[in-house]
């Protein structure tokens, strides 16, 4: 079969885009394993195939149902295999690369300031255009699955990186798919870190974990006058390894940082973050009803076919 298929990326995140408007392709894992080898395939951290919500609950994803009745316009759904095969719920640097795909198969068109509401296995999210040309994502809900008492004691389980001594504190974050989030004390530590090998994460949710390293950097002031917090961060993606960036990741990031400084706090904590990621920088912002607003770029590179 030929399979034209996109190159993308954002903060080289990179993905292998595939265009499925008819919503017939059969993508196995092991199809999603050859694009993204880097070396027999075309390469990417992911595949992500854009194929109608329609098709997704026909096909017996209650999830695909559930975006359908709370948002009937999101027509369009981004199906995220990681690039071992297996299946994510969420991708935050996907959904603005998703975003940048469907503006250039002309099946939206964000210049004119609408929204793209689309469907993930993770709901329903909504992607504007910044003045800039970065995509703005509603990430949804966030949480910590480990409740008030995880947030007040800063951590619910414990990461061991390879070359580490011992164990260290981490606290889980849900976007909807699952991260583990630790601090370093200094960026030379996250520098030094090494993350060939899965980290062991205690207690390992079911679905397994995505595990972020981060130090918190010092706050600084935007233009308006509030207070802007940085997050330098590496990440150990499920299902890919080490990658250049991941959003959900860099949301889980900040979203720890401030639960951090929240919890020792005499002040304000901030309520947007910019997150350092190997590939460039996002912007992650809390935004009312407990969601998450997800801010970078998103880049197509080049488009072609390939036999599967
Ligand atoms: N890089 C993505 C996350 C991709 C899915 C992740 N590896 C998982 O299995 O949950 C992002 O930008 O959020």
């Amino acid at each position: 079969m030929t399979l034209r298929f996109t190159k993308g990326h954002g903060t080289q995140n990179d993905f292998v885009l595939v265009a499925d408007t008819r919503g017939d392709l059969e993508l196995t894992a092991d199809h999603v394993r050859r694009l993204a080898d880097r070396r027999g395939g075309i390469g990417g951290d992911g595949v992500i195939r854009l194929t109608p919500t329609a098709a997704v609950a026909r096909a017996g994803e209650e999830v695909a149902d559930r975006v359908l009745a709370e948002e009937p316009a999101a027509i369009w759904f981004m199906d995220y295999r990681n690039a071992d095969g297996s299946v994510a719920q969420m991708c935050g640097n996907g959904v603005r690369v998703f975003t940048a795909f469907a503006e250039h198969l002309g099946l939206a068109d964000l210049d004119d300031g609408q929204e793209l509401a689309l469907g993930t296995r993770a709901g329903v999210r909504r992607v504007r255009k910044e003045p800039g040309g970065w995509y703005a994502v509603d990430m949804g809900p966030w949480a910590l699955p480990g409740g008030a008492e995880a947030a007040s004691r800063g951590a619910d389980s414990a990461v061991l990186v390879r070359g580490w001594d011992a164990p260290r504190p981490a606290l889980s974050v849900d976007l909807g798919n699952p991260h583990t989030v630790v601090a370093l004390a200094r960026p030379s530590e996250l520098a030094d870190a090494d993350l060939t090998q899965t980290p062991e994460v205690d207690p390992l949710p079911p679905e397994g974990t995505n595990v972020e390293l981060v130090v918190p950097l010092a706050e600084t002031v935007d233009p308006e006058g509030r207070a802007v917090g940085h997050v330098r961060m590496r990440v150990h993606e499920r299902g890919v390894g080490e990658t250049q960036s991941c959003g959900t990741g860099a949301c889980a990031a900040a979203l720890a940082v401030r639960t951090w400084a929240a919890a020792g706090a005499t002040g304000a904590v901030p309520d947007v973050w910019e997150v350092e990621v190997p590939g460039g920088l996002v912007r992650v912002r809390l935004l009312d009803g407990g969601h998450v607003e997800l801010a970078g770029p998103a880049e197509l590179v080049f488009s072609g076919e390939t036999e599967l």
